[in-house]
C-alpha cells in the first residue's frame, strides 16, 4: 500500500539548531496515525514542515507515491492536505458556513453564493454525522469547545482533502466531548482520509490510532501499528526514544 503522504531523511534546523534529524513518518488514506512526543520532540517543526510554513532544509517529500514541493500552505492545500491548529483559527463572529468558506467563499457573479455554500456546509457535516450542531447560521461565538472543534474539522474536510492533521484536538475538551472528537477523528479515517494526530494523552492515541509515530529530539524513534505495542512501550518511546523490548534503537526503528 502507498502511503498518501511519506516524509524520507527530512532535516530542519533554525539557525545553528536541529531540530528534525533525519526524520521518515507515513500516513495512510484510511487510517489514523498518531504523532507523539515530549515537549519540544518536533511535532509542530514536522508537521509545519508538511504543512509548507517551513521549508525542509533536506530529505523527500512524497505525496501518493510522487515526489513534491511543498513551499507554501498553498502548495499544501492543493495537495489535498489541511492542518487544524490549537487555536482552530475560526471566527467567533461568524456563523459556521461562513467559517467553513472564509477566504474561500463560493460566488454567484458578484454576490457570495449562500444556498450552495449552505448546502455544502450541510452535506458535510451530515457526512461526519455530526448532529451536535443545532444550526449552520449559528455563531461560532455561542458554540462549545467541541462543537468549535467539530466546525474546525468539518471546514478542513470540506475542500476534498486526503490528509488531515489535528493538533492536540482533544487537549481542551472534557470527557464527553473528547469522546465525541475522537468519534469523529475515527470517522474521517473511516472515510478514507488520512488523518495525522498529534497527542500527549495515551488514551485518545489508543482509542483511535492505527500507527504510532514516536519523536525523540526530533528523531523518529519508531513508527509501528498501534496493536503491536502498549500503553507503557509508547510511554518508553516518547520519554527515553527507544524500547528495549521492541528491540528499537533511537533513529531507527521505522517499521511498517
Ligand atoms: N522557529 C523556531 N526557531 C528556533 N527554534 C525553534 C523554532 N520552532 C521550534 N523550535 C525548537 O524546536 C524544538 C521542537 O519544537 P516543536 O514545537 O516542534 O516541538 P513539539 O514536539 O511540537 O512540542 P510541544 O508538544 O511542546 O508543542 C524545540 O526545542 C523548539 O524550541
Amino acid at each position: 500500500m502507498t502511503p498518501v503522504l511519506e516524509l524520507r531523511g527530512i532535516d530542519k534546523s533554525f539557525g545553528p539548531v536541529q531540530v528534525l534529524h533525519d526524520v521518515a513518518f507515513t500516513a495512510y488514506a484510511g487510517e489514523v496515525t498518531a504523532l507523539v512526543g515530549d515537549n519540544g520532540a518536533g511535532k509542530s517543526t514536522l508537521v509545519k514542515c508538511v504543512g509548507g510554513i517551513y521549508p525542509i532544509d533536506s530529505g523527500d517529500y512524497l505525496f501518493e507515491g510522487k515526489p513534491v514541493h511543498v513551499n507554501s500552505p498553498r502548495d499544501a492545500a492543493e495537495l489535498g492536505i489541511e492542518i487544524v491548529y490549537q487555536d482552530l483559527a475560526l471566527c467567533d463572529n461568524l456563523d459556521i458556513v461562513q467559517n467553513m468558506f472564509l477566504g474561500r467563499e463560493r460566488r454567484n457573479g458578484l454576490v457570495l453564493d449562500e444556498d450552495s455554500m449552505e448546502e455544502l456546509a450541510q452535506k458535510t457535516l451530515a457526512s461526519l454525522s455530526v448532529k451536535t450542531v443545532k444550526s449552520i447560521r449559528q455563531l461560532v461565538s455561542s458554540l462549545s469547545g467541541g462543537q468549535r472543534q467539530t466546525v474546525a474539522i468539518a471546514k478542513a474536510v470540506l475542500w476534498n482533502s486526503k490528509v488531515v492533521i489535528l493538533d492536540e484536538p482533544t487537549a481542551a475538551l472534557g470527557v464527553a466531548q473528547t469522546a465525541q472528537v475522537l468519534e469523529l477523528v475515527r470517522r474521517l479515517a473511516d472515510n478514507g482520509l488520512a488523518v495525522v494526530l498529534i497527542s500527549h494523552n495515551m488514551n485518545d492515541v489508543f482509542a483511535v490510532a492505527d500507527r504510532i509515530a514516536a519523536l525523540y529530539l526530533g528523531r523518529m524513534a519508531a513508527q509501528v501499528k498501534a496493536a503491536d505495542v502498549t500503553h507503557s512501550q509508547v510511554v518508553e518511546l516518547i520519554t527515553s526514544g527507544r524500547s528495549g523490548e521492541l528491540g528499537l534503537k533511537n533513529g531507527s526503528g521505522v517499521t511498517q
